[in-house]
């Protein structure tokens, strides 16, 4: 059954390890929706993303993944979409981004650094020069003001586990009007 009927596309944006495939895919069974995360769908098609950044460089990748997430934002069913970190910054996809409803998950360097040593092999946070906490921040300081532009909703996820997270969504999600839904 979908219990978010007002909503087409649920984007979730944020940086890397806050929780966006976990807290998508939770969500998704809790509205009764299909789930898909960008980077999932870049590696049933091209194989892990390091192999990829390291092949093949990242502007290679961020076109493929703008192309990815096009064909998926081009859909009228309705689902729940979790985006890799760095998926906003194309402006193609942010002008797309329009015509969903955008949930910002938004943590903190402290609530992260477990998290980025448990899951994800994360190229952008393997540096010589930086510990993996320590770039995550500088990171996500130069792309915070673009995930407040494009979103419809802010989820404070440092503390929760992933299922009271998307519980905590949905009922936000359940006491908002959508936009896209004609
Ligand atoms: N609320 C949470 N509390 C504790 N661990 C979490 C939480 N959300 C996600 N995680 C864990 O953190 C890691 C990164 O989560 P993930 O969903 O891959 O983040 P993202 O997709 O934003 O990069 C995973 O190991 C996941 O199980
Ligand atoms: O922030 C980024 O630029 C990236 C985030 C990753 O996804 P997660 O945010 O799911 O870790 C993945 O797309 C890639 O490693 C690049
Ligand atoms: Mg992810």
């Amino acid at each position: 059954m979908n219990r978010l009927p007002a909503h087409r596309s649920i984007v979730l944006i944020g940086p890397m390890a806050v929780g966006k495939s976990t807290v998508g895919a939770q969500l998704a069974r809790l509205a009764g929706r299909e789930f898909l995360d960008s980077d999932q769908l870049f590696e049933e098609k091209h194989g892990p993303i390091p192999a990829a950044f390291s092949s093949y460089g990242e502007r290679w990748f961020r076109e493929v993944e703008a192309r990815i997430i096009a064909s998926v934002l081009a859909r009228r069913d309705q689902y729940v979409l979790s985006l890799g970190g760095g998926a906003v910054l194309d402006t193609g996809t942010q002008q797309l981004l329009g015509q969903s409803t955008v949930v910002f998950l938004e943590a903190d360097a402290d609530a992260v650094r477990e998290r980025i040593k448990r899951g994800g092999n994360r190229p952008l946070l393997q540096s010589a020069d930086q510990d993996p906490v320590q770039r995550w921040s500088q990171v996500f300081a130069d792309r915070e003001s673009v995930y407040r532009r494009l979103a419809d909703l802010t989820l404070d996820v440092r503390d929760g586990s992933p299922e009271v997270l998307a519980t905590e969504l949905m009922t936000l999600l359940e006491n908002r009007p959508g936009k896209e839904v004609q």
